[in-house]
């Protein structure tokens, strides 16, 4: 049996995990795969520094080109991470008749529809397994195991650096750059780990889910985005009160005529499962007909999850040698010809449940204004906890539990609220999903 040859771009987090786990599982992944697959060659940016993988029987270049045109490689493997770079070398080695397989959500997000019609053209394949939540196989489970489903909608953490700080901050009371600090040492944040903090990177994988879920082209611009930044550990702690944990989730879901896809800070009930999923840990809710919900839970970066996701993705890409490329499983789940324009549903027409924090002067008559313009907007009140003053406040904390409200009532109503004389400063607005 000749082994598979294969070269990696880029010996970092993943390609050291990557390299480390072929070599370990070596024997499982041959009877698996009906070949040795072997990574041969590899492109390093610094081909002498000290690696988290050994190079013993790997030829390193500096340049990667030199990998993409080596016309004995079979499947490149990109672990590069951005977007140009990567981009060039993804198409240059489809044209060169090579399979990829990559862990690049802000490549396949931005460029997939691009990247897929180039490897279409080529009659090769692309892997993407490892780009949406780490060692989860979510794309196998949705793109193939729900293959019979409507899917209804899907909710996950799909971040682990975000969901990792979010927990460490909030539930053990360390600061946040610490936590950072740690999460970045051991390999979960992106190169920018703005993209975790903020949520782009949620968005990106956001956006390849709902490509798969409902058949839509990828349309990363159309994901309403809020990042962790603004929740405090009070928000957390009166949360709590009220029974809810805060996640970052992202949520895509049949509204209306449409799907909406958002990534923000959400409130969840505390005996929720997706609730319960803390540190790097992601998960990922899906609701479909006939099966109803079913959830996918485990690591969601790092070396060694994230190359599970790779080398299945190798796997695949072995066994799908001896098929005829239009019998493979396409890229979005849905053929390339019958992707729908059903439209992607601007933030207006979402409706959820609302986490209200305000800062109100501690005197008669102010709660009453406020409940009565929330009232007035036709939103009503499901609890309310007023907080004492602290010595020497000028302010308490009032903070309002909502039901269901249309996001644009929200807005209104919020806007009222920081009119008022007695409020100070903007609302803190959090949603709350009870999901099932
Ligand atoms: N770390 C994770 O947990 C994780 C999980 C899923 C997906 N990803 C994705 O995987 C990709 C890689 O992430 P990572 O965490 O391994 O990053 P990393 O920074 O650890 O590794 C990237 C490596 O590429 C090398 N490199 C840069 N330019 C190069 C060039 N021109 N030629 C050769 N090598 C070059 C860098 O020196 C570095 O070693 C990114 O797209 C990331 O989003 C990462
Ligand atoms: N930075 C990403 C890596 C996995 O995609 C995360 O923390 O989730
Ligand atoms: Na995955």
């Amino acid at each position: 049996m000749d082994p598979v040859k294969v070269g990696v771009l880029g010996l970092g987090t993943v390609g050291g995990g990557t390299v480390n786990l072929l070599e370990r599982n070596r024997d499982e992944i041959t009877r698996r795969a009906g070949r040795p697959v072997d990574v041969v060659r590899a492109a390093a940016r610094h081909p002498d520094r000290p690696r988290t993988c050994s190079t013993e029987h790997i030829q390193l270049d500096y340049d990667a080109h030199a990998v993409v045109d080596d016309p004995e490689i079979e499947i490149i493997v990109e672990l590069i991470g951005g977007e140009t770079l990567s981009k060039s070398l993804i198409l240059r080695a489809l044209d060169n008749g090579k399979h990829v397989v990559t862990a690049n959500k802000a490549l396949i997000a931005l460029h997939g529809n691009e990247i897929f019609a180039r490897a279409r053209a080529n009659g090769v394949t692309v892997g993407f397994e490892a780009a949406v939540a780490g060692g989860i196989p979510i794309i196998k489970a949705v793109r193939e195991g729900l293959v019979g489903n409507r899917i209804e909608w899907l909710a996950g953490i799909i971040n682990g650096t975000g969901n990792f700080i979010l927990t460490e901050m909030c539930y053990a009371g360390r600061e946040f750059g610490d936590v950072l600090a740690e999460a970045q040492r051991l390999g979960y944040a992106e190169a920018d780990p703005t993209f975790d903090v903020d949520g782009i990177d949620a968005a990106h994988k956001l956006t390849i889910l709902a490509s798969i879920a409902f058949g839509i082209p990828l349309q990363f611009d159309k994901v309403y985005t809020e990042g962790i930044g603004q929740v405090s550990t009070d928000d957390v702690n009166y949360a709590a009160e009220l029974g809810f944990r805060i996640k970052h989730l992202g949520i895509c879901r049949r509204e209306g005529d449409g799907i909406a896809l958002r990534v923000h800070p959400t409130l969840l009930p505390e005996r929720q499962l997706l609730a319960n999923v803390d540190g790097v840990m992601n998960a990922v809710m899906v609701n479909a007909d006939p099966l109803g919900p079913t959830l996918y839970y485990g690591a969601g970066a790092g070396a060694e999850p994230t190359a599970s996701a790779v080398v299945a993705d190798l796997v695949d890409v072995v066994r799908e040698f001896t098929l005829e490329p239009e019998n493979r499983v396409p890229y979005l789940a849905f053929q390339a010809h019958s992707l729908s324009d059903e439209p992607v549903l601007g933030m207006q027409s979402v409706e959820t449940a609302y986490y209200l924090r305000v800062e109100a002067q501690d005197q008669p008559g102010v709660l009453a204004d406020l409940t009565g313009i929330l009232s007035n907007a036709g939103i009503s009140i499901e609890a309310v906890i007023q907080k004492q003053p602290a010595p020497g406040a000028e302010t308490v904390p009032v903070i309002l539990l909502t039901h269901r409200v249309q996001e644009f009532r929200m807005d209104e109503a919020c806007s009222r609220i920081e009119a008022m004389e007695a409020i100070h400063g903007k609302v803190t607005r959090i949603r709350v999903e009870a999901l099932l």
